[in-house]
């Protein structure tokens, strides 16, 4: 028996994950699934976003499955006790330094992309981003009197970009072997011709190359990869980069999918055990009301299942749940467009479910 750690989170964190799994009670696995809280939730029920016992759990699981953290509410309260510091914190401890964020246009929502359709059909790309260097994480931080610069004696804040050697060759291997099973072209995201940090990413980058002669690699400046994303996202196949610009990047890289409610994530660490999330956040703005797409939580449920739990079938079963649905054409409002069927969070749980219920029926 698989255990999994479940942590709902905040905001529409709760209500994705009660859909995410009843999917995955439907399929009927060997799995143990046990919740605990986290981010602006565990404050409030014990002082801390990340507390021991919910760090605990997640180290001991198999795989965590994870909601989403944060409201405005938190955001006056000192960094440390704030409730994005729990997934940052997790993706520390347990050493989760690949994210892999596939944004993929399924044919049904070609026309909800904010894109025009030709643009985005078809598309599949992968958003390799690096998750526990760069500014995020680097040392020293902070505030203080500015003692030089455009305003010496003015309060200023400093954060510290950094990347070592090992970290960006560890993140590029995960990359090109990536790259290797789907089209062979990787793309690697820099600031080289401004940043220190990039210079040596991109060196780094195109040394390991070296090992991989079958992949196309080419480099582009983040600026460019912002417009080229939305110029010609097909071009792409493997993405590569940082934490910083990754984060951006698979943001802008969900509208091509019709939207951020649909693109899962995946984070590694080197033996791929791993925290699965969709790559949005809390959504404060529509909590409670019913309405947010559940898919992106279930999709990266079908993800653990493939990387960290070795059931890919399984898997295989929820991805084709989920073109089922769409195909049926139920929508949540975010992916809702004229003729087809608006549901609510709930809704597209429970016809996942019974896409996938009713396979598992014809199939025996
Ligand atoms: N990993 C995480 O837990 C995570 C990720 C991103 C943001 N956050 C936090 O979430 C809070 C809100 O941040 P934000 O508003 O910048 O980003 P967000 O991703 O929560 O929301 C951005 C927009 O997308 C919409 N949206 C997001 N998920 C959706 C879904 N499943 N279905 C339909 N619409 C959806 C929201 O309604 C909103 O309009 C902040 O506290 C932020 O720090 C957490
Ligand atoms: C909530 C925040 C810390 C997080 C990040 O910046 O990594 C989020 O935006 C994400 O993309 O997972
Ligand atoms: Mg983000």
């Amino acid at each position: 028996m698989k255990k999994i750690a479940v942590l709902p989170g905040d905001g529409i964190g709760p209500e994705i994950m009660a859909e995410a799994v009843k999917v995955l009670n439907a399929l009927d696995l060997p799995l143990t699934l046990e919740w605990a809280d986290v981010g602006g939730k565990a404050y409030e029920t014990s002082g801390h976003p990340l507390p021991p016992a919910t760090l605990k759990l997640a180290q001991e699981a198999d795989a965590v499955l994870f909601g989403a953290v944060g409201d405005w509410k938190y955001d006056k309260l000192e960094r440390s006790l704030r409730p994005e510091q729990a997934i940052l914190g997790l993706r520390k401890a347990l050493g989760l330094f690949a994210n892999l964020r596939p944004a993929i246009c399924y044919e049904q929502l070609t026309h909800a992309s904010s894109l025009k359709p030709e643009l985005v059909a078809g598309l599949d790309i992968l958003i390799i981003r690096e998750l526990t260097g760069d500014i995020y994480f680097g040392q020293p931080r902070g505030r203080r009197t500015a003692v030089d610069g455009h305003f010496p004696g003015a309060d200023e804040a400093f954060d510290t970009m950094r990347y070592s050697r090992p970290e960006i060759e560890r993140i590029t291997h995960v990359a090109f072997q990536a790259a290797r099973k789907r089209n062979k072209r990787l793309t690697s995201v820099d600031k080289a011709n401004v940043l220190e940090t990039s210079q040596l990413w991109k060196d780094v980058v195109t040394e390991v190359h070296a090992s991989y002669p079958d992949v196309e690699l080419d480099h582009m400046y983040v600026d460019n990869a912002a417009m080229q994303l939305v110029k010609a996202p097909k071009k792409f196949d493997v993405v590569v980069t940082g934490n910083m610009f990754g984060d951006i990047l698979s943001d802008e890289a969900a509208m091509l999918t019709g939207s951020i409610g649909m693109l899962p994530s995946a984070s590694l660490d080197a033996n791929n055990k791993g925290l699965y999330e969709p790559s949005h956040g809390s959504a404060p703005d529509i909590a409670g009301k019913g309405i947010a797409n559940p898919l992106a939580t279930i999709l990266s449920a079908a993800m653990m299942l493939k990387f960290s739990l070795n059931l890919p079938e399984a898997a295989a079963r929820i991805e084709a749940a989920v073109q089922s649905v769409l195909a049926e054409g139920l929508r949540t409002a975010d992916i809702w467009s004229e003729g087809t069927s608006k549901v609510s969070t709930v809704e597209m749980g429970d016809a996942v479910v019974k896409a996938i219920t009713t396979t598992k029926t014809i199939k025996s």
